[in-house]
């Protein structure tokens, strides 16, 4: 079984909360969360219309070397995000469209970095989503450190092996999964409050 049939049966795709955040604004999850748990607003979609939400797959990594994020491809589930600490280092990618490639054969649905890419166009042609400082053609260094799976900070947010991640067009929020649920639940109900809110205001225009 080649791995994109694994990743259409694997049940970390099948979890109801995924299909829940799917259609919440980062926004309204955020004051879902006392307006926390906000990645700082520098880090955003590499390509115009850019959008994902997974479970995170933590990386920590030396700036502007991505040796263990090769590691990390390989290890990763279908349905997970590659969220990597690279200590906000701006002058090399930590990513491009071969890793990006590589991780849609995988069933991983983007990448968020304290760090930046490159090959914006490619990633964004195969639809790979990438969240990121920014983009730069100066590659990386292979030769580690790292490590994976470890609580680590990204944007100024601490981020646990199986978060949700939900990046969208203003950002990223990131739900602790022990709170997930409720944190959706109190979503829905802002996103409805804004939602009628929005209507009767523009309903003035009519
Ligand atoms: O060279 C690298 O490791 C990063 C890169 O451009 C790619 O993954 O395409
Ligand atoms: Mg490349």
């Amino acid at each position: 079984m080649g791995h994109t049939a694994e990743a259409a049966t694997d049940s970390s795709t099948d979890d109801p909360l995924l299909d829940r955040f799917r259609v919440l604004p980062a926004a309204n999850i955020g004051d879902a969360m006392d307006r926390m748990g906000l990645l700082h607003s520098s880090i955003q979609s590499i390509w115009p219309g850019g959008t994902l939400v997974g479970t995170a797959f933590t990386v920590w990594t030396r700036a502007g070397d991505n040796k263990v994020i090769h590691e990390a491809l390989a290890l990763a589930r279908p349905g997970d995000v590659l969220v990597i600490n690279g200590q906000g280092d701006e002058s090399r990618a930590l990513i491009g469209e071969l890793i990006g490639a590589r991780a849609k054969v995988n069933g991983i649905v983007g990448f968020v970095l304290d760090g930046v890419a490159r090959d914006a166009d490619m990633l964004m042609g195969m639809e790979m989503p990438v969240f990121a400082r920014g983009v730069t053609p100066a590659g990386p260094f292979k030769h580690g450190p790292g490590f994976l799976g470890q609580t680590i900070a990204v944007g100024g947010v601490a981020v646990a092996a199986g978060d949700y991640i939900i990046g969208d067009a203003d950002g990223v929020a990131v739900v602790p999964r022990a709170v997930a649920d409720q944190v959706a639940t109190a979503a829905e109900a802002v996103f409805a409050r804004e939602t009628e809110r929005r209507a009767a205001i523009l309903a003035e225009l009519a």
